[in-house]
């Protein structure tokens, strides 16, 4: 671990957006990566989204419990190889409420049983990858947005619920670290204008960065198949 002057502790960005540093322990990260590598191989693994404008997103994804495409959701992969979504598991959502309860307390909307986490996107970001500023939008849930971070760090940028531009607040968020946007920050627009190569901590054996995006649905329960 690099020298650090000053301690990285809970972070209240926005009104109900809270970074809290460290919040996966070694051990959590590296079966959480162990998870993500099972999750993005085929079929309905990793792949590039195709954006209605004809561009491509540069972060890899993969989703389990709905398919996420630009802009909404489906059972099976529909904009790339047709099958079926992988399930969300039931640890996630516990692992959800559990980040909700830590970051916003045990009240808040979110991390109660209640509420159904549902929903998992995974970007996978190569040293050039970016994500551009968008909100999270195609849920009917107002349920906070947890967002787990591993392997190489990179530049989280926070905005307002207005428009992609001032005021943000950049966040440096690292392998490990835990950010849970909800309340009247569920839909600020955020992004990732930068991954820093190679900052991954070595142990993990991950190159490149991971983002875990779990979020509530609040869709009617899938059919049983
Ligand atoms: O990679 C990140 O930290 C952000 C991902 C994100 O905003 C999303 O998947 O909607
Ligand atoms: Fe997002």
């Amino acid at each position: 671990m690099d020298a650090e002057l000053f301690p990285r502790g809970r972070r209240e960005i926005a009104p109900g957006a809270v970074h809290l540093p460290d919040w996966l322990d070694a051990g959590r990260q590296r079966h959480l990566l162990e998870a993500c590598r099972g999750w993005a191989r085929p079929p309905a693994g990793l792949r590039t989204v195709r954006t209605p404008g004809g561009g491509t997103m540069t972060a890899r994804q993969v989703c389990l419990g709905r398919h996420w495409y630009p802009y909404g959701y489906a059972r099976t992969v529909v904009d790339g190889d047709g099958s079926p979504v992988k399930p969300f598991p039931g640890r996630l959502g516990e692992l959800a409420r559990e980040a909700v309860t830590d970051a916003l307390g045990p009240g808040a909307p979110g991390a109660d049983p209640a509420t159904v986490y549902d929903i998992a996107l995974i970007n996978f970001y190569d040293a050039e990858a970016r994500m551009g500023m968008h909100r999270d939008s195609d849920e009917s849930c107002d349920a906070p947005v947890v967002s787990l971070s591993l392997g190489d760090t990179c530049v989280f940028r926070f905005g307002n619920t207005e428009s992609r531009t001032r005021p943000y607040t950049d966040v440096e968020l690292r392998s490990g670290d835990l950010f849970v946007f909800g309340g009247p920050s569920r839909l600020a627009y955020h992004g990732v204008p930068k991954v820093h190569a190679g900052t991954a901590p070595h142990e993990l054996g991950l190159t490149g960065r991971l983002n875990l995006t779990l979020r509530a649905s609040g869709f009617p329960p899938e059919p049983a198949r």
